[in-house]
């Protein structure tokens, strides 16, 4: 049987088409080029296809597989393309999850089950949905950045859209290229800084790829919905550039005028492709043009940077949950951040931010609390001209300290946070010091991978003697020191952005505030409870993530109608319900 050829309905919002230039003037939609005044202009061919047969198979988005019953199979035209049996959903995951845990790496994991997105879409997230703490070092840190150092090689069914600097000028045709009209959530990267491994040029398509499965995922966001975009403007990693299986432009990478051109006709097109309320999340770019974009792009856009600012609430998150062992408040402590880049600085000042609110004082003296080191030593006023601008509010009158433990002598913080890309940062030296003058050091080795964690989790309770309160960007197993046995928590933005987005779908948010990200980090502590901090387990378990995400997404969408941001109206009466409602659930449909 022939598929059959729909046209579609017009006014659906679905396929309208919103290109100015063949909307004639007046704003009247002109889906069919049907308009004298677009007479002259060429208009897409859209056309929606009703799937039956190899098809419907080959269609992730609703292919069921074996899943498919009986009565599915007569209607569709799949009797005898599948194999006689008929597998629940239930037993189709048990298959998966044993074909994965037969590989002996996991990059074969990783390989095999991101096949699984490509072959049937729901059995996908049902897997990572019911199977999250398996499943996330897989698909997320660290096997996401072996995969992306290795993404040219294992490349197979391209997923999300590539722009160019071979694109300048056609971005909107691009974006139209790309299957779905109804795009809320896109996460964008430039590859310049994949984890902490560097530039991987277009190679970091597989991070926009792993949030966005994670945004389903975690906060149960409509994967039709999601978009995974990789601006390629060249690389400056040469083993890439000779690499004959490099999937990107073989060239330097453009930077100034040219770079912020194509950087600006992309986020010019996703509003006119997808109208003022996509949620762009900036994602792994170098910091000389993160931080530039977030303060250009934050007043006209709806966006926001994960590693400045999902990383910020995450990290206050495990700071305030913390405070429950610690005891005092957040201003008690005093915080040395080792790494003062995107994530370093984007927590120091959320923290500040905090601090301010709960104290009533001004940023400026909660500031004060705030020290930073980067890879020339700790940030001071005598380095004050030199310095980067996001931080010089944190230089503080100071000696010099090149070292670490220098500065831990000199500083005795309470606090000790790593965000330097760099395996081993903290020493035995350092942890021992830390621990020689308090109770319960907090200690934060956030660097992903876990090749790039500051310690281990092991190293931080061995050089501390079991005092320490632990948390780490990428997944470590319990370690037991003496009798107990401490549960390592994962101070990852994973917990934050999956939810920001719902709270900002939800609630139509048009703008990104700040304290909508405190209301995430505040939200997210909440959930700490006694029998977590008896393991000094500082965040909740990532199998209870969807009902986090929908708390935060209740939170996050709270402030947003409070901050008259929100044009979703009216206010839902119960944010929580209304969220947990609207979230994306992967098991099958029946077909009519
Ligand atoms: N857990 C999580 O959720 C997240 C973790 N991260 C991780 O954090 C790391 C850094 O990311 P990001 O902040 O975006 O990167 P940046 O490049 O913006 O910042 C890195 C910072 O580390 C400093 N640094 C480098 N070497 C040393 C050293 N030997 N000692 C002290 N500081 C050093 C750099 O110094 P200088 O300024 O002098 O160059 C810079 O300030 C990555 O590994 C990333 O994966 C990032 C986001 C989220
Ligand atoms: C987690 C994350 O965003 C990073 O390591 O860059
Ligand atoms: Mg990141």
């Amino acid at each position: 049987m022939e598929s059959m050829l729909k046209p579609m309905r017009s006014g659906d919002q679905d396929v309208l088409d919103k290109d100015a230039s063949v909307t004639p003037q007046g704003g009247v939609n002109d889906t069919y080029g049907e308009d004298a005044a677009t007479e002259n202009v060429a208009i897409t061919p859209w056309a929606r296809l009703v799937a039956s047969g190899l098809e419907l198979l080959r269609n992730p988005k609703y292919n069921k597989g074996t899943g498919f019953t009986e009565e599915e199979r007569d209607l569709h035209y799949l009797r005898g393309l599948l194999p006689p049996a008929v597998f629940t959903q239930d037993l189709q995951m048990e298959r998966i999850l044993n074909n994965l845990r037969q590989y002996e790496t996991q990059l074969e994991k990783y390989v095999d089950i991101m096949d699984l997105q490509e072959r049937n879409e729901r059995l996908f997230y049902r897997v990572l949905i019911e199977h999250v703490e398996e499943m996330l070092p897989i698909v997320y840190t660290p096997t996401v950045g072996e995969a992306c150092q290795k993404f040219g090689s294992i490349f197979r069914r391209p997923n999300g859209i590539y722009v160019s600097l071979k694109d300048k000028g056609k971005v909107l045709d691009i974006l139209k290229n790309w299957p779905e009209k109804d795009v809320e959530v896109i996460v964008v990267t430039d590859g310049e800084r994949i984890l902490g491994l560097g530039d991987l040029g277009v190679q970091g398509m597989g991070i926009p790829i792993g949030k966005l499965a994670l945004y389903v995922a975690l906060g149960g966001i409509r994967p039709s919905t999601t978009l995974p975009v990789t601006i390629d403007v060249g690389t400056n990693n040469d083993s890439l550039l000779k690499d004959p299986f490099y999937i990107g432009l073989r060239q330097k990478r453009a930077t100034g005028q040219e770079y912020d051109d194509l950087i600006h006709e992309f986020m010019m097109a996703t509003k006119q492709a997808y109208g003022e309320k996509v949620l762009i999340q900036f994602e792994d770019f170098a910091n000389h043009n993160a931080f530039r974009l977030l303060a250009k792009y934050s007043a006209t856009h709806l966006v926001f940077n994960d590693d400045i600012q999902g990383t910020a609430a995450v990290a206050l998150a495990g700071l305030l949950a913390a405070l429950h062992l610690t005891g005092g408040t957040l201003s008690d402590h005093k915080y040395l951040l080792v790494g003062a880049g995107e994530a370093g600085s984007g927590i120091a000042e959320i923290l500040a931010l905090e601090i301010s609110r709960q104290e009533n004082k001004s940023v400026d003296e909660a500031r004060k609390r705030i020290w930073l080191i980067d890879s020339k030593g700790l940030v001071t006023k005598a380095r004050y001209e030199s310095l980067q601008e996001f931080k010089k509010p944190f230089a503080h009158e100071h000696p010099p300290c090149s070292t670490l433990v220098s500065a831990i002598k000199a500083i005795k913080p309470t606090a000790l946070i790593g965000t330097s890309g760099q395996f081993g940062a903290f020493t035995k030296e350092g942890l021992e010091e830390l621990s020689a003058y308090q109770d319960l050091p907090i200690v934060f080795a956030l660097s992903n991978p876990t090749s790039k964690s500051e310690c281990t989790a092991e190293e931080a309770f061995l050089y501390t003697k079991g005092k320490c309160l632990f948390a780490s960007g990428s997944p470590f197993p319990p370690v037991t020191y003496g009798d107990k046995t401490f549960v390592i928590g994962q101070s990852n933005n994973c917990y934050i952005f999956p939810g920001m987005g719902l709270g900002c779908v939800i609630s139509g948010a048009i703008r990104v505030h700040d304290d909508m990200f405190l209301a995430a980090a505040e939200a997210l502590a909440a959930q700490i409870r006694p029998e977590h901090l008896e393991k000094r387990q500082l965040f909740p378990s990532l199998k209870e993530i969807r009902s986090i995400s929908a708390h935060i997404g209740a939170a996050v969408a709270a402030k947003a109608y409070q901050l008259g941001l929100a044009t979703r109206l009216p206010q839902p009466e119960d944010l929580l319900s209304y969220a947990k409602r609207c979230m994306y659930t992967p098991t099958y449909r029946r077909y009519r």
